[in-house]
């Protein structure tokens, strides 16, 4: 169970996120305020700093996530190398806010998800735990989402449990969206009623905008920058319609979860062919993509605003800093959209900062899981420790 930590009302920690964007690790110094129930009420990011996947080790991942290229013993051995990095990455935020090892109370990885079947219960993050704990001497915790799973949960997404906890607005709901590589929310009702939250994942984020940039522009741009490309395209309505009807995953209702499982490089590839047979341009190929992602997410959020009473929309992820996506998410939701430094969170480093918070939970042998939002038939508090 726990407790694998001393008590006290502060905890220095690092959280450590790779995401499906595979852009490189996220890793974020927080300091936790905890109050006398054992509740996190502050979580301060201290530092932040992401460290760049080189072109190999993102080779290496993507073949590890593909079934065709991938086998055993490279994701064997990949497990072990990325726990590693997830170290590394650990000692340089700490190094880098002038700070020690020995300042932190424990160290929470995500991992990197290299397959995610929720229709099996079954999801694999690697990043080897004892590897950072040995390396870097700190108590370690991770990979969390196979817990949810075995109580029937998707696994995913998991965010929605310190969203729920650190954003709840006392008279006003709220839809807090994070836009990665996949998209998925939080839609907290006010906190002033008794009403629950629900989450899941929407559909894609960036992935699918990600890889038609590379294929269109030959592997010179790997996203569209402030959304500039989509920007100056023309969207096509009607293959919009036809792609969105044509998603079973956007029929599911929430709880639900995603990965590149689905929002794939094929699929990318699919839908540049498509475009092109069309008459389409590369910016108005790319303003239907990411109109794609723009509508699933429209599309998952308005049976619940009058239900929570949602009034605005705060961004986190890379996808915060793609204007059109932005800009079109205000008209179609029609709600003013922040970016979460509104909140004062890092849109960039919020899902490091959760994993923090989340292992803080598993530590104190808490429930850290919200099955609103995955679907789990019981609390359970999920996470791995391995002592330094
Ligand atoms: N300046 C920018 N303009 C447009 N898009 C950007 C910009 N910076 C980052 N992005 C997008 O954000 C993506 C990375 O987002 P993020 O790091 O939040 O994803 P992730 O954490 O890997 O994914 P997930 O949350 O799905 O696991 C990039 O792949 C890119 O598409
Ligand atoms: C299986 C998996 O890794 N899922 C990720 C992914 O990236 C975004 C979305 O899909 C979300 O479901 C989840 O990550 C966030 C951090 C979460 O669990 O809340």
């Amino acid at each position: 169970m726990g407790d694998y930590l001393v008590p006290a009302t502060t905890y220095m920690a690092v959280g450590l996120m790779s995401g499906t964007s595979l852009d490189g690790i996220d890793a974020a110094l927080v300091e936790l305020k905890v109050d006398g129930k054992g509740d996190v009420h502050s979580c301060e990011q201290v530092k932040g700093v992401t460290v760049p996947f080189s072109a190999g080790r993102k080779e290496q991942i993507e073949n590890a996530m593909d079934i065709e290229r991938s086998n055993i013993r490279d994701i064997c051995e990949l497990n072990v190398v990325l726990g590693r990095d997830f170290a590394a990455a650990a000692e340089r935020v700490v190094k880098e806010s002038g700070r020690t090892m020995a300042d932190l109370a424990f160290i929470s990885s995500h991992g990197q998800t290299v397959y995610h079947m929720p229709e099996t219960g079954a999801t694999l993050q690697i990043g080897e735990l004892s590897e950072i704990a040995k390396q870097t001497n700190v108590l370690t915790v991770g990979d969390f989402r196979p817990c949810d799973m075995s109580v029937g949960g998707e696994g995913a997404p998991l965010v929605p449990f310190v969203d729920h906890l650190l954003f709840r607005h006392q008279e006003k709901g709220r839809v807090l969206l994070n836009i990665g590589g996949m998209a998925n929310v939080t839609l907290l009702s006010p906190a002033s009623v008794s009403r629950p939250m629900i989450g899941g994942d929407t559909g894609p984020g960036n992935v699918l905008i990600d890889q038609c940039m590379a294929i269109l522009t030959g592997g010179k741009h790997t996203y569209d920058r402030g959304g500039a490309y989509a920007s100056a395209g023309q969207v096509d309505h009607l293959w919009l319609d036809n792609l969105i009807e044509g998603d079973s995953f956007l029929k599911k209702p929430l709880p639900k979860s995603t990965g590149r499982e689905r929002y794939s490089r094929e699929m990318a590839e699919r839908l540049v062919e498509e475009g092109k047979s069309r008459g389409l341009s590369g910016e108005d190929i790319t303003a239907t993509i990411s109109s794609y992602t723009v509508r699933s997410i429209r599309d998952a959020v308005t049976p619940f605003i009058g239900q929570l009473g949602l009034e605005d929309v705060f961004v986190g992820g890379g996808g915060a800093e793609n204007h059109y996506l932005m800009e079109e998410l205000g008209k179609e939701l029609g709600m003013p959209v922040y970016r979460m430094e509104e909140l004062g969170v890092s849109s960039e480093f919020k899902e490091a900062a959760v994993f923090a918070v989340l292992g803080l939970y598993r530590l104190k042998g808490r429930p850290n899981n919200a099955p609103e939002a995955t679907g789990a038939k019981k609390l359970v508090s999920m996470g791995k420790v391995v002592l330094p």
